[in-house]
């Protein structure tokens, strides 16, 4: 394959130098995180570097339009060619896959809307030769440049995963906020890697290794991040019986740390052998036994759990086995770990009840989910938004703007203007159903059980003198808003006017 690489150097260019710089740009476009600000920067500059959007419908609409006249050059000279170079061979066939991929969104969004109706996804792929055909189409001489080794099914099984992974975070994780965006933007990277390019070549089956840790303050969608992961997962696609590996929908574990007792921690998710204690009457798996090489074990309220079974989970994660409880035999877990917490876990730590090694084994890719005041202090239109978006879940879409109408008026008359939601999204979801049930919503007692550690935290950077005095006050009078329902109050409290607490809660 190398050698075939080294002759294409002196093969002939398929892009003359007016239509490289645009094929350059656009091939930047193939692997860049949909959800990231600087994709669409780049998408306006490609437009309008070309007169603008013209008659199209959307930018996609247009890029595409772009994309197909330039593969379309490319394709001519190569059929006259016969031999490209390297380069332009390598840029062209990048062009080609952004190119096939869109052909093909809409029958795997198919397939990805039947399988969450259906409860499984194990079917068969009908659409497989008609994308082999097509590759093979754009690409007469078969995969070039640092692609040689790609074969076709794997690149089918990336464009599965990069469309499973854009259905599930657009869909999963709502709002037009700059925080709810680079959210998702964070949950694709932990996909996908800030890399895409080399993700596809060459970590698409090794991300099972990295665990991810997700934390946030209660009801902020860390389960819902956990599900956008752990369902859009790399799964290999099985050219002879057109079929994936793995049924993606039943590929997720999610487990309760903090409902269940440490035995049943442990018969869950390791599995027993029978008679190894009173009542296990039968061989039983766990999760980490049932869960495959491309699924995800997800351990919810990881910060609630009693050292005893953080020292197993360590184990585990260290060696990526286990023994069912009475069973002397190691097992080998194959897929990926995901855990979740509201807790913050370095006041654990100095508290005593989390194990700094087992943080560190947890933290290796960390997302954050953000509470909703932090949403609504940077940008207040989006209670309206989150809201319809609730409504429309709730009454459907005829009636969502009329609900939405009624619970913003009645939001604004039973709620101070800078209410806490103290229970975030999940508060937020049910004032809408109490305006819907009751047409009233009476505000939730106040502080969230976070602010208790947040608290500790800044009591623990006191005492190890990190903080300026201002960083110090401005630290303590956000603790207080939180248990306070207003700026007015609270200045009360403080005996400072209402613009000065404001500014220290959002220096
Ligand atoms: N960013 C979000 N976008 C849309 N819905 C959300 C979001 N965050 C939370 N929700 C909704 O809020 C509810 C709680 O979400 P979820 O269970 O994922 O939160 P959590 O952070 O895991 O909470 P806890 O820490 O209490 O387990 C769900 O009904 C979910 O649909």
């Amino acid at each position: 394959m190398r050698a075939n690489v080294q002759n294409m150097n002196m093969g002939i260019r398929l892009f003359t130098p007016e239509e490289r710089p645009l094929a350059q740009s656009l091939a930047r476009l193939v692997w860049m995180n949909p959800f990231e600000d600087a994709r669409k920067v780049l998408e306006r500059e490609i437009l309008e570097g070309q007169g603008g959007r013209g008659a199209e419908k959307s930018d996609l609409a247009a890029i595409l339009a772009l994309l197909e006249r330039t593969i379309r050059a490319g394709r001519e000279h190569w059929d006259s060619a016969k031999v490209p170079n390297d380069r332009d061979a390598y840029l062209y066939q990048e062009l080609v896959f952004f190119h096939v991929f869109h052909q093909f969104r809409r029958d795997f969004d198919k397939v990805i809307e039947a399988a969450h109706t259906r409860g499984s996804a194990a079917q068969r792929i009908p659409f497989y030769d008609r994308f082999s055909m097509e590759v093979r189409h754009w690409l007469p001489g078969g995969f070039v440049g640092a692609y040689a080794t790609m074969e076709e099914t794997r690149l089918f099984a990336v464009f599965f995963q990069v469309r499973r992974a854009f259905q599930h975070i657009y869909q999963y994780i709502i709002g037009a906020s700059p925080a709810a965006t680079k959210l998702r933007a964070r949950i694709w990277q932990s996909i996908f890697t800030h890399n895409m390019d080399r993700y596809q070549r060459v970590l698409a089956d090794r991300m099972g290794d990295i665990i991810t840790l997700i934390t946030g303050p209660s009801g902020t969608g860390k389960e819902l991040v956990a599900r956008a992961i752990g369902l859009s997962r790399f799964i290999p696609f099985n050219p002879n019986s057109r079929e994936f590996e793995e049924d993606f929908v039943k590929a997720f574990y999610p487990i309760n740390l903090s409902a269940l007792s440490s035995s049943l921690i442990e018969s869950e998710l390791f599995g027993h052998r029978k008679g190894a204690f009173t009542g296990a009457l039968q061989d039983r798996k766990g999760y980490l036994s049932v869960c495959g090489q491309h699924g995800t074990v997800f351990l919810d309220e990881i910060g609630e759990t009693e050292t005893s079974i953080q020292v197993k989970l360590l184990r585990l994660l260290q060696t990526r086995t286990f023994s069912p409880i009475g069973d002397t035999e190691q097992h080998v877990f194959r897929g990926k770990i995901m855990a979740a917490t509201n807790r913050d876990l370095l006041v654990e730590i100095q508290a005593g009840r989390f194990r700094e090694d087992f943080f560190f084994r947890l933290n290796a890719d960390h997302v954050r989910t953000p509470s909703l005041r932090e949403i609504l202090r940077e940008s207040p239109d989006e209670l309206e938004n989150l809201v319809s978006h609730i409504a429309r879940k709730s009454v459907g879409a005829e009636e969502s703007a009329t609900l939405t109408d009624e619970a913003m008026t009645v939001i604004a008359r039973d709620l101070p203007s800078d209410y806490a939601w103290s229970g975030n999204f999940r508060e937020l979801e049910q004032c809408v159903r109490n305006i819907l049930v009751h047409g009233e919503y009476t505000a939730q007692p106040l502080g969230s059980p976070d602010a208790n550690s947040r608290a500790s935290e800044l009591a623990l950077e006191i005492q190890l003198g990190r903080l300026t005095a201002n960083e110090l006050l401005s630290r303590y009078v956000t603790l207080l808003y939180e248990k306070t329902p207003n700026f007015e109050e609270l200045g009360r409290r403080l005996e400072l006017d209402r613009r000065t607490v404001k500014k220290y809660v959002n220096p």
